[in-house]
């Protein structure tokens, strides 16, 4: 491990991962691979997540082969030195800001969307001009190894790495001193990749998770609500970090909600949910249980039906939940979706509020200042207002978290700014000496030349 490491770090030194060119070179390689082992990359992702390849497809590749496109058309603007503003000292003198790559840095990724959450920290990570250790999650392992086994047939083979494992060698990993690690997983090994990067002072991006709230005011388009709701929180069986975690909303909504979401999910997946394509399943026995542990003692106004032998959980709705009650105490990243009743959006925001900041939060309402207010008055990773999830999608917009949920973002030019450092340039000029020398003549004082 410690050789790979040092291996990419000798690459980074020879400086070929600078060039635009070569930039622009790997990351038209990437998608060439993408491209021509499509299949593959589905077959693996489908294996991992019990998904069709119309989903994984749609899901994941469409996303990755996006930001390559995007990257691509921007990255000559992005590397181009920014002129900074100047002074009255500095009027003779060339200022500008040189974005310049960081050297070595980590990506660990996670299993739920396993092909996205390591490509795309890839395609910033390449577009700065950095050497890369990939290392994917053992969880999901078919995407795993065809990652491993792709990109060194694709990419330059020392400066970007895909190095596998689970715990022991991401711990193992972990004690390398990188530029940078981006970490996708949860909050708990979160704190562990920021206790070991402070041992070498390096900066890290996480991305974490967290309950996601979702307010449904009383003046909202509940068809539509519901809607996008369902599928926000059934996409991938509920296994996606900014899913709709829990419902907030009046009382007397309740059964409509239930009812909207029953009739959508019918439309969705059909009469049997368990037999649709369409539908996945929890990702092992662990997380099942995990899961299904959260309905004890719960009301189950619609679904519930499990299956351990196929990992199998129905899209489920409770009602009346109590803020205290297990399923509100972590995050549920499953097929589970409770309503916790609120008497109105002031109350709901005090909820929010008293709770860890979340990855993302939704606001479904026909009143947009209400929308803007509980944006003012709340903290979240990201928003989307009448819809879930498609914040993720705009590369213009940055995805991370705040507070528990996460630290720093990336996709766009996000990643690359992520992945390099902002090098401030003043090249003096060597015209009007005879000025700069009057200004520190010995008789007078110096004067402060900022
Ligand atoms: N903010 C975001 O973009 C996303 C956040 N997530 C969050 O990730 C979580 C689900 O993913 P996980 O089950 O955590 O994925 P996971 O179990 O695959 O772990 C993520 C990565 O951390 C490594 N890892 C796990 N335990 C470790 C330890 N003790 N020491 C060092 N490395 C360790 C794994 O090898 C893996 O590469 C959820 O909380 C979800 O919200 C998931 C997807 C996207
Ligand atoms: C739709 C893709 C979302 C990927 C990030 C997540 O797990 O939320």
């Amino acid at each position: 491990m410690d050789c790979k490491v040092q291996r990419a770090r000798a690459a980074f030194r020879s400086g070929r991962s600078r060039p635009l060119q070569f930039r622009l070179q790997q990351l038209e390689a990437l998608r060439r691979m993408v491209q021509e082992r499509e299949r593959d990359i589905l077959e693996a992702i489908g294996a991992d997540l019990c998904k069709s390849e119309f989903n994984a497809y749609g899901q994941e590749v469409i996303s990755i082969l996006g930001e390559i496109d995007h990257v691509l058309e921007k990255l000559p603007k992005w590397v181009t030195p920014k002129p900074a503003e100047k002074n009255l000292l500095t009027m003779l003198d060339e200022a500008y800001i040189h974005s310049e790559p960081l050297g070595v840095v980590l990506i660990i990724g996670a299993w739920n969307y396993p092909f996205v959450l390591t490509i795309q920290p890839l395609i910033g990570a390449i577009a700065a001009g950095n050497a890369v250790i990939i290392k994917p999650s053992e969880v999901s392992e078919n995407t795993a190894k065809i990652v491993s086994k792709l990109l060194p047939q694709y990419l330059d083979q020392d400066l970007y790495v895909v190095i596998n494992g689970g715990v022991k060698e991401t711990t193992e990993l972990l004690r390398q001193r990188f530029d940078h690690i981006l970490y996708t997983g949860n909050t708990a090994v979160g704190k562990i990749v920021m206790e070991a990067a402070a041992k070498h002072l390096t900066p890290v991006t996480l991305e974490l998770g967290g309950k996601s709230p979702c307010y449904v005011d009383k003046d909202c388009d509940l068809d539509i609500a519901c809607r996008r709701i369902t599928w926000g929180k059934y996409m991938n069986c509920g296994q996606t970090c900014i899913a709709p975690d829990y419902i907030l909303c009046e009382p007397s909504l309740q059964s409509q909600i239930v009812q909207k979401i029953k009739e959508t999910v019918k439309e969705f997946y059909g009469e049997n949910v368990k037999e649709s394509p369409d539908y996945e399943r929890i990702i092992n026995l662990h997380h099942f249980k995990r899961i299904i542990n959260l309905l004890e003692g719960q009301k189950i106004a619609y679904g519930g039906e499990t299956d351990e032998a196929t990992c199998y959980i129905a899209p489920t709705v409770l009602t009346d939940v109590d803020p205290e009650a297990k399923v509100m105490q972590e995050e549920i990243f499953g097929p589970i979706l409770p309503i916790v009743p609120v008497k109105n959006a002031d109350e709901a925001i005090k909820f929010i509020n008293d709770h860890e900041k979340p990855l993302a939060f939704y606001i479904f309402s026909r009143n947009n200042k209400l929308i803007k207010r509980m944006i003012d008055e709340t903290s979240s990773g990201g928003v989307t207002g009448n819809d879930v999830i498609m914040h993720f999608t705009l590369s213009s917009l940055p995805f991370g978290g705040v507070g528990s949920s996460g630290i720093g973002a990336y996709h766009g030019k996000h990643s690359f700014d992520t992945f390099s450092h902002q090098r401030s340039c003043l090249l003096k000029s060597l015209k009007r000496e005879g000025w700069i020398l009057l200004k520190n003549d010995p008789v007078q004082p110096p004067t402060c030349r900022f």
